[in-house]
């Protein structure tokens, strides 16, 4: 991996379970902790040696990241404080689902380097996904700069078209959720066939971990993997029959994307 250009001075608006996770990365990656401030109304503690404030600067250095990391609803407020303080070299990257560019480019006017970013959850441990967005007001050095910042945290897509953001959100950024339900559900499933409920837990989780593991380092497809798992007329196969009639699994995916997405897009246009 190359080495990260760690920004002079990262500026975090809000720092909860997501930016936190992010921060945690960079943090163990060899971010200075004296080139970040966060700004948290809690005013909570983060990590030795980070400034954490619960009131908006009176300004920031020349060439501020700033990270925001609220909610998506705050961002009126938020760009109230935040805007007077942005240059043109401020760098702005923007976790907030369902908050488009231009909407972001009409709140902080001054900035020229302005990114969307969705990453989730696993980023903490660095094998987190993020898709990444902008557009051709924000420069090539200002792109590459925010890419080599992501670049730690696991996976990192850029997404050609913003119209597909909330697809992108949902299958990832929403995905860990989803798959947290999956091995519950997995687990519960072995308890209701009979299984001691704490045996069926381990059971599940560490069968999700090793199944994603061997994906991730296998050539062949998922798909393929799974019919290498199938015995003829044996056990699995019976298993699999029943997930996949009339594309049930698939169907149950593609509708909670659907939902997720849909979420997505009611919130772009303020709802
Ligand atoms: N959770 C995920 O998996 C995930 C994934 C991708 C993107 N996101 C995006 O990440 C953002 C944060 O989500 P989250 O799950 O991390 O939420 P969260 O845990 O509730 O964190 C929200 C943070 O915002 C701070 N905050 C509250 N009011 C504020 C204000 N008026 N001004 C500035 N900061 C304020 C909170 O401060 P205190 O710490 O002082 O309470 C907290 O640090 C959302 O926009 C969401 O769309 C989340
Ligand atoms: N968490 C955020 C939400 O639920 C966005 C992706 C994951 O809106």
């Amino acid at each position: 991996m190359t080495a990260t250009l760690w920004p002079d001075h990262l500026f975090l608006v809000g720092c909860g379970n997501m930016a936190g996770q992010m921060l945690a990365r960079w943090l163990d990656c060899g971010l200075d902790p004296a080139r970040v401030a966060v700004l948290r109304p809690s005013g909570k503690p983060i990590a030795e040696g980070v400034r954490v404030m619960s009131a908006y600067p009176d300004a920031l250095p020349a060439g501020t990241t700033v990270l925001l990391g609220m909610k998506p609803y705050q961002i009126a407020d938020v760009a109230a404080s935040l805007a007077p303080l942005c240059g043109e070299d401020t760098r702005i990257v923007s976790i907030l689902a369902g908050t488009p560019l231009a909407d972001l480019r009409a709140r902080f006017p001054a900035a020229r380097a302005v990114v969307r970013a969705m990453p989730n959850l696993p980023v903490g441990i660095g094998q987190g996904v993020t898709g990444l967005y902008t557009d051709a007001a924000t420069a090539a050095q200002a792109r590459d700069a925010i890419g080599s910042l992501i670049a730690p945290l696991g996976l990192v897509e850029w997404i050609a078209d913003e119209g597909r953001f909330n697809e992108v959100t949902a299958l990832s950024g929403c995905g860990p959720a989803f798959l947290f339900r999956f091995i519950d559900a997995l687990a519960r499933a072995g308890e209701a066939l009979g299984l001691p409920a704490d045996q069926a837990a381990r059971m599940a989780l560490a069968t999700v971990e090793g199944a994603a593991s061997m994906a991730a380092r296998a050539s062949d497809s998922p798909g393929t993997l799974a019919d290498r798992v199938a015995s003829p007329g044996g056990m699995t196969r019976e298993g699999l029959n029943v997930l996949d009639a009339d594309d049930r699994l698939l169907s149950l995916l593609t509708d909670t994307l659907a939902a997720a997405r849909d979420r997505g897009e009611a919130m772009a246009r303020g709802g």
